[in-house]
């Protein structure tokens, strides 16, 4: 991920405060800014704001109660060093000012996207429909670039692809009039979240600038958002400060997150133009995309983990349906081969495994010795087996295939993998059933909750204190970690292939013994979850 480098940077400074026991704190305060400075500089951040961050993490931590604190125990005064740090870059990439738009239901919303050609805008319009349509708006996309050939083309089988209704013209060149007709007719057939996509230009042109003030002014959008490339560098503040002038736009897109680009000039938008980041681009595909908070960005940046992302990621991926099925599955003790086949789906959309590990504290550094490619071929291996599968074998317990052997050699035949496989695929999945038997006894008498699962119906409602406290645990239990992380085959895990339990999937022999872990099962207390 964009950034990764800066994170291990700022982490290792914050980490070696104080490790070199001849300096006197002051100094072991100036040794860790100095590397913090120049790790955000080679970042692209830029120089003003660095200079500012600087000075207030300095004051912060050298102030009076700080520096004259003598009772304080070093394990306290690194918490401190931590918690200043923290904060303030929460404060770099946090536009307090501003108040960020929030959609009505049952009333007609329209979006504006603005930004420079290739920045991301279709992809990104698209991902933001998905977005609310997944949280039970009405939204269809407008395209009202008429200046690139191919643009509405690319918006079609967008919207296609994601099944969000969209409008655009072959033949209007008027990119005004295309934008005004398809929002008057959404606007008519009562959508709610209504997003025109614009065209964009090489580089900032007088002419791209009339263009978005006439269409602004036909469709006159309740949020208008900029997409910003993240490997943009420097030029991301002077891009961001000329849009804000002509189409004075309430929020940023940050596309490209996933690449290797610094960055860091992408943040220092946000302080030039005084406006937040809702959202961060982190791939191509149509569920590569975040919600951005500061404290998840610089929490998953720091390597501390994102839960609140991790569960925003699973609402936005999963299917309504198929989550209440296997809950009421669950909840009977059953776990199908199709609750199987539907999980993997939806573990599979939520993005590379990288991507999830970053989600989950201390996991994001281990992901890095992890054979990605091998893990990811596994996992597709599932995929195959459980898609040559009929209906009748998908939805029984899996023992059909005890029962009548031949039916193996059939998927395997039919998925081009071994008899192997197809066994090890129906070990896990009776792992799982036994799972689901541990939980439904465990629940007995109250809602039914599986670890692992992020905002499924029939869980409660976690507060952020909950998730606060959690990740806090994580942290402070060095032992409960190394239990997830064995979950996933990570150092000194069980599991047969690199990154991932045998087959492709977390190991769920270690998740039953995290289950019966007195600290994961007091976490789970915490959660609301009966194991
Ligand atoms: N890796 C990565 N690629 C992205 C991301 N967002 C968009 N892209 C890619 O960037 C390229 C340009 O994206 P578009 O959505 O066509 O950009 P645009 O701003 O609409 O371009 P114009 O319509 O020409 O103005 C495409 O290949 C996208 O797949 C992202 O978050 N990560």
């Amino acid at each position: 991920m964009v950034l990764a480098n800066l994170g291990k940077r700022i982490n290792g400074a914050v980490n070696n405060a104080l490790s070199n026991t001849q300096d006197d704190y002051a100094t072991s305060v100036d040794i860790m800014l100095k590397a913090i400075v120049t790790a955000l500089l080679e970042s692209d951040v830029n120089i003003a704001l660095v200079s500012k961050l600087r000075g207030n993490i300095r004051n912060k931590l050298l102030d009076k109660s700080a520096k004259g604190n003598r009772s304080m125990t070093n394990a306290q005064t690194k918490k401190l060093i931590h918690k200043t740090v923290f904060e303030e870059l929460c404060d770099l990439v946090d536009a307090k000012e501003t108040q960020v738009f929030q959609p009505k239901k049952k009333k007609t919303n329209v979006i504006m996207f603005v930004g420079l050609q290739g920045s991301g805008k279709t992809t990104s319009c698209t991902k933001l429909a998905v977005y609310y349509s997944k949280r039970g708006f009405k939204v269809g996309l407008v395209c009202a670039d008429t200046f690139r050939a191919g643009a509405f083309d690319q918006l079609k089988q967008n919207a296609i692809k994601a099944r969000i209704p969209f409008y655009g013209s072959y033949t209007e060149t008027d990119p005004a009039k295309v934008a005004a007709e398809g929002v008057a007719k959404f606007k008519k057939e009562k959508f709610e979240i209504i997003i025109v996509d614009t065209s964009g230009r090489h580089r900032q042109e007088e002419a791209l600038f009339q263009e978005m003030i006439e269409i602004s002014h036909v469709v006159k959008p309740n949020q208008t958002i900029m997409v910003l490339d993240a490997s943009i560098g420097q030029a991301a503040e002077q891009q961001s400060k000329a849009f804000k002038e002509s189409s004075d736009f309430g929020a940023i897109i940050l596309t490209k997150m996933d690449g290797h680009a610094k960055g860091g000039g992408a943040i220092s938008a946000v302080a030039a133009t005084k406006t937040p980041i809702i959202f961060i681009g982190t791939g191509e595909h149509i569920h590569d995309f975040e919600k951005f908070s500061p404290k998840s960005f610089v929490s998953k940046l720091l390597g501390i983990g994102d839960f609140e992302g991790l569960m925003e990621q699973f609402q936005t991926v999963s299917n309504k349906e198929d989550t209440q099925a296997l809950m009421e599955n669950i909840s009977q003790g059953k776990f199908t081969l199709l609750d199987f086949q539907k999980q993997l789906q939806t573990m599979m959309k939520m993005g590379p495994l990288s991507n999830i590990a970053q989600m989950i504290p201390g996991m994001g550094n281990i992901m890095g010795q992890v054979n990605e490619e091998e893990a990811s071929r596994s996992m597709k291996k599932i995929v195959y087996i459980l898609d040559s599968m009929n209906k009748k074998e998908l939805e029984s317990d899996g023992k059909i295939f005890i029962e009548q052997p031949s039916r193996m050699v059939r998927v395997a035949k039919g998925s081009g993998t071994s008899i192997i496989d197809v066994e090890n695929v129906l070990m896990q999945q009776q792992t799982m059933a036994r799972m689901a038997q541990t939980v439904k006894q465990s629940s007995a008498g109250g809602k039914p909750g599986m670890p692992g699962m992020p905002n499924m119906p029939g869980m409660p409602n976690i507060s952020p204190q909950m998730m606060q406290q959690a990740q806090q645990k994580l942290r402070q239990n060095p032992g409960m970690m190394q239990n997830m992380m064995n979950m996933f085959g990570g150092p000194g895990g069980a599991g047969g292939m690199p990154g991932m339990g045998a087959g492709g999937m977390p190991d769920m022999n270690q998740m039953m013994k995290m289950m019966q872990d007195p600290q994961m099962q007091q976490m789970a207390k915490q959660f609301g979850m009966g194991m």
